[in-house]
């Protein structure tokens, strides 16, 4: 299986011709209102359009509940929906089964008692994402905080799922984190922007040159 790149919260054609010209797999459209990269189900399904044939489409969703799911499952028809709140393995799978949709699950880490919970989440994922525990906050984000963890925790990590690996990951990290992990993909968001929000198309494209490197180097 080749290394999958995963560029997220997009937000603009602009960001989607970005993400697609590098050569990115996937590309996520954030719905969570308090991220700066929230987008509207209509701007996520303009942006799917763009990239229609050309890169999978990942719809973020945060505890959504059971009407917002068939939103996007009526209207953007994502080849993978990412949850990447405090979903139950019991939720996850209810979501995938009740709406025949594709799963990746979001588990954060910040130490090794955080992998217990793999081998429930990989029984009902079609993958898994690991990226790094969220600051406790009252205002923090579930996600795109631009932190990472310990990469030594992940390593090498095989629950029979694809794993992709995200927290804080940028242009000039990414190739040590996929030499040092070697999960099956990275996934990045605000390690390619210029301000929250707002995507460097420079930046995507060092992002996807230096993944895309470490499979040239044989090392993943
Ligand atoms: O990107 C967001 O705004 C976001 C909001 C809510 C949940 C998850 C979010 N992003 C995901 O978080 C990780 C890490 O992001 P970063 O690269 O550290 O900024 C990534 O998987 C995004 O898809």
């Amino acid at each position: 299986m080749p290394l999958l790149v995963k560029i997220c919260g997009l937000k603009t054609m602009r960001d989607v011709d970005a993400a697609i010209g590098a050569g990115a797999d996937m590309i996520g459209v954030v719905f969570f209102p308090k991220s700066p990269r929230n987008v509207s189900l209509a701007t996520a399904c303009a942006l799917s359009g763009r990239a229609c044939g050309r890169a999978g489409v990942v719809a973020l969703a945060v505890d959504p509940d059971d009407d917002f799911v068939a939103a996007i499952m009526a209207n953007l028809k994502p080849d993978l929906i990412q949850l990447h709140g405090a979903e139950t393995p019991e939720r996850v799978a209810d979501i995938r089964h009740r709406f025949s949709v594709r799963v990746m699950k979001a588990i954060g880490v910040g130490s090794a008692e955080d992998l217990a919970q793999v081998p429930a989440y990989a029984a009902v994922s079609d993958m898994l994402l690991v990226d790094a525990k969220p600051p406790k906050t009252p205002d923090g984000l579930p996600g795109g905080n631009g932190l990472t963890f310990d990469w030594r925790l992940v390593a090498g990590l095989d629950p029979g799922r694809p794993v992709m690996l995200s927290g804080g990951l940028h242009p000039g990290n990414v190739a040590e984190a996929i030499r040092l992990t070697r999960l099956n993909g990275v996934d990045v968001s605000s390690g390619v922007e210029s301000s929250p929000g707002r995507k460097d198309p420079d930046k995507i494209r060092a992002f996807v040159e230096a993944a895309r490197l470490t499979e040239a180097e044989g090392v993943w």
